[in-house]
């Protein structure tokens, strides 16, 4: 379980923060490492030194260019944020972040990022629109910004507690067989499916671009709440292509 659960790093500007959160990944039993777009070197003395052992995880950290890269493969996506944004997104607890990994966790394809900011400025609006949900640390509102690594650290001991968790439940239960079900939809497959969306609602003149009412964003947070599987979301832009074929015809008819 802790093997397909991926920590994230946007934009980290501090090498020691890249550092600390090895050694709080190695010290829960994590160890797969994304920094997207770090904005200062990654293998430096004080990231090594602030590993204090679990620099192995920082030279095998895959670096990429953008969010999306980092999670394509990803059939849930966690953002951890300090603070609410202008538009409600599901919010859940470290804790609740732990008593779902095992569901979530269940198909042997699925995959889990959880998505860390900015030390200066957090996750954009645009990041936390592409999480299915947000995690937040309950710490004192007055004061309720943790450092970077301490935060990861906090997500991943609750990882770990589950683990152990489902460790004793695995010991105490006779393995059950798993219902046949299509794999989870991926983060990739999501992208793809909302990029058809927008083209398609653009084209039928639903949405305009130029007065978009954060239509996307709502429809995003609509079906990143709805879970779909992979199946469904095929069957999803089947319709799209069909709606794109028929407002195609249509043009010609009246052209
Ligand atoms: C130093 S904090 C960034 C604070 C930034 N000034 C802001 O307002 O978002 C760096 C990252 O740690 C994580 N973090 C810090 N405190 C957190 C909290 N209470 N709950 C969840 N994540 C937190 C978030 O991912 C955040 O983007």
């Amino acid at each position: 379980m802790l093997e397909r659960i991926r920590i994230v790093l946007i934009g980290t500007s501090h090498p020691g923060n890249i550092g600390g959160t090895a050694r709080a990944m190695h010290n829960m039993g994590l160890a797969d490492l994304a920094l997207v777009a770090p904005r200062c070197e990654v293998l430096t003395a004080d990231s090594v030194s602030r590993a204090s052992g679990a620099d192995h995880l920082v030279h095998r950290a895959r670096v990429v260019a953008t969010l999306e890269e980092a999670v394509a493969d990803c059939t849930l996506v966690v953002g951890a944020s300090a603070r609410s944004r202008t538009l409600p997104w599901p919010m859940i607890s470290p804790r609740q972040l732990g008593e779902r990994l095992p569901e979530e966790l269940a198909a042997p394809e699925a995959r889990i990022a959880l998505v860390f900011g900015r030390e200066d400025s957090g996750l954009s609006n645009a990041e936390l629109q592409r999480c299915h949900a947000h995690v937040h640390i309950p710490a004192n509102p007055d004061f309720s910004s943790l450092n970077l690594a301490t935060a990861v650290q906090v997500l991943a001991y609750e990882c770990r507690l589950a683990w152990l968790d489902q460790q004793q439940d695995d010991d105490a239960l006779p393995p059950m067989g798993m219902a046949e079900t299509a794999p989870p939809a991926s983060h990739a497959d999501l992208e793809r499916y909302f990029e058809h969306l927008e083209r398609t609602l653009i084209t039928i003149g639903f949405h305009d671009p130029a007065t978009p009412r954060q239509l996307m964003a709502r429809l995003r947070r609509l079906m990143m709440r709805a879970r779909p599987d992979s199946m469904e979301v095929n069957i999803l832009r089947g319709i799209l292509s069909a709606t794109e074929k028929q407002a195609e015809a249509a043009r010609r008819r009246e052209g």
